[in-house]
This record gives structure tokens, C-alpha cells and sequence, in this order.
């Protein structure tokens, strides 16, 4: 087994009929690492997730988690990983505590562990309410506190701030570094690059089923930032991006020439604007 790796994914391809979704896809996950898949809508993240949980078989390639091939996963490697999916699979009669309590049995886990990860997530006032009366944002901290209890060893996040307000996000953000200080690897996707930016140890750019960037998010902007761009804002409310290039200065001319110019100023390149200049599509 791979001591130094969590995951490695070989050439992964997968179509659904003749659309191919994945497109010989390479990635290799350290331990303890906190990586980020990301991609607008339809990119593809969600059905490479299903692969690296078993949930679906690859046309083409390999990956393995925790050294064993995805197509072969075990009961005894299933409990080392956690899933955020889209599906939160919780009870919706139940109560938060009652359904910790399932979950603790089928892994085993000591009913005590109940209250202390409830109190972790802050939902230990909620213990007794049912799931049907629970905010989003408390929901997504309850599939969060299912995810976490079992301590696992790798953890999938399928968009796990999406939709949630800013606060329940930095919560979430704080419960999934205090489990990469214990030492749990973290495969998220989102189309959030601010979130990438601001969590992710490493990020990969999916577009259209290929990956188009791969780095620290921090290297990625740099290495566009020697590429630097001007933005223009013009009278009429419209904004125009450029690269600063000699090409550019004759149209910037052009446009003070024909006093269109409301404002100029140089911008720094975010992973938003990196995946624009990649791929000339804007995240939604
Ligand atoms: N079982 C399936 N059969 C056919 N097509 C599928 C299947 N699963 C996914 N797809 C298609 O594969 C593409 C990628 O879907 P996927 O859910 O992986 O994207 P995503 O990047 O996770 O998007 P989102 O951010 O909206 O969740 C989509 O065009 C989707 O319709």
C-alpha cells in the first residue's frame, strides 16, 4: 500500500452513452491534503466522486482509494471515509440525535460520541428536533456531524457550502480543517472558487470532462499575474477585460481617443479569472 497517497486517479474516463463526461483524468491526493475539484455545472465532479466511492464503475482507467481499487471497495475501507453527498440520506422523522444513533450502530461507534460531534457541528440544542424542522444549513451541519463521527480517514465533499449562508459556510469550512489537523484527507468539488481558494492545499480546473489547470490555488494566480490584466470600465456601464499586452494598449487608445472611459485600473487574477481565460466560461 501507498503510504504517502490517498488517492490516486489513472486515466479515468467515463461516457454515458457516446458523450464522454471524463477525459483521461490523472490525480494524485497526499495524506492529509485538502483538495479541490472544481468546475461549473455539468463538469463532471459529481460523477467523479461517484467513482472514487464505488457508487459508479469507470469506462476506462483506474483509481484507488487508501491503496484499494475503487471497484473493489470493502466494508473495512468504507469506514475509514465520510461522504457530504447530495443525497443527505437523513430521516426526516427522526431527530438529529436519532439519527446519529443509526449510524453510530451500524459503525459501531459509542453512543456517546452522539453528543460530543452534535456539539462540535453546534447543533447540541437541536438534538431533540426532528430533521423535518431543521434549516438547511442545520441539515447540511447534521450530514456534516454523520460524516465526521466515525473519524475517517478521507472525506468526499460534494459542494458542501453550496447554498448555505455565509456563516454555517465558514463553520463547515472550520470542521473540515480541524479534520485535516487530525489528519484526514479531503476530496471536495465546488463551483465556488472563492471557497477553493481560501481552503484548498491544491486545486483541479474540470471543464468540459478534462482538466485544464492543476496547482496550489496561490501558484495558479501567480503564474496568470505575470500575465497581468487591465479592466476597463466604459461610460455606457460595460466592462472590458484585457490582457496587458502591446495588442491591448492600441485599443485602450482607441478607446480614451473616443472618450468611452469611465475608469482603468489593473487587476489581480483570481481562480474565477483564471477559468475565464482557460476555458472563456464564467462559473455559475
Ligand atoms: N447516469 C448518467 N447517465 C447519463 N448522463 C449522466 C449520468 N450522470 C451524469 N450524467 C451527465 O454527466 C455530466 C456531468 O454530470 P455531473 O453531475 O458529474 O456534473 P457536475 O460537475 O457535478 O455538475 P453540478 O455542479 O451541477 O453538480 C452532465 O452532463 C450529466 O447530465
Amino acid at each position: 500500500m501507498d503510504c504517502e497517497n490517498s488517492i490516486k486517479i489513472m486515466e479515468i474516463t467515463q461516457r454515458f452513452g457516446d458523450k464522454t463526461v471524463l477525459e483521461d483524468i490523472s490525480l494524485t491526493l497526499k495524506k492529509g491534503e485538502i483538495f479541490g475539484l472544481l468546475g461549473p455545472s455539468g463538469a463532471g465532479k459529481t460523477t467523479l466522486i461517484k467513482i472514487l466511492t464505488g457508487q459508479l464503475v469507470q469506462t476506462g482507467g483506474r483509481a484507488e482509494v487508501l491503496g484499494t481499487d475503487t471497484r473493489k471497495l470493502t466494508s473495512s475501507i468504507y469506514t475509514k471515509m465520510g461522504m457530504v453527498l447530495d443525497n443527505t440520506g437523513l430521516y426526516d422523522r427522526l431527530s438529529c440525535r436519532d439519527n446519529l444513533a443509526l449510524f453510530a450502530e451500524i459503525y459501531r461507534i459509542p453512543k456517546a460520541k452522539i453528543r460530543e460531534i452534535l456539539s462540535a457541528v453546534g447543533l447540541l440544542e437541536a438534538e431533540k428536533r426532528p430533521v423535518s424542522k431543521l434549516s438547511k444549513g442545520m441539515r447540511q451541519r447534521l450530514v456534516m456531524a454523520r460524516a465526521l463521527m466515525h473519524s475517517p480517514e478521507i472525506l468526499f465533499l460534494d459542494e458542501p457550502g453550496s447554498a448555505l449562508d455565509p456563516s454555517t459556510v465558514s463553520e463547515i469550512h472550520n470542521l473540515i480543517r480541524q479534520e485535516q489537523a487530525k489528519g484526514a484527507t479531503v476530496f471536495l468539488t465546488t463551483h465556488n472558487m472563492e471557497e477553493a481558494e481560501k481552503l484548498c492545499d491544491h486545486v483541479a480546473l474540470l471543464n468540459q470532462g478534462k482538466i485544464v489547470e492543476y496547482g496550489k490555488p496561490e501558484e495558479i494566480c501567480r503564474k496568470y499575474n505575470e500575465q497581468n490584466r487591465v479592466r476597463i470600465l466604459l461610460k455606457d456601464g460595460r466592462e472590458i477585460d484585457l490582457r496587458n499586452s502591446r495588442e491591448s494598449a492600441g485599443k485602450i487608445q482607441e478607446l480614451f481617443a473616443s472618450e468611452q472611459v469611465e475608469s482603468i485600473h489593473s487587476t489581480e487574477p483570481n481562480l474565477e479569472t483564471v477559468f475565464l481565460e482557460l476555458t472563456g466560461r464564467r462559473f455559475e
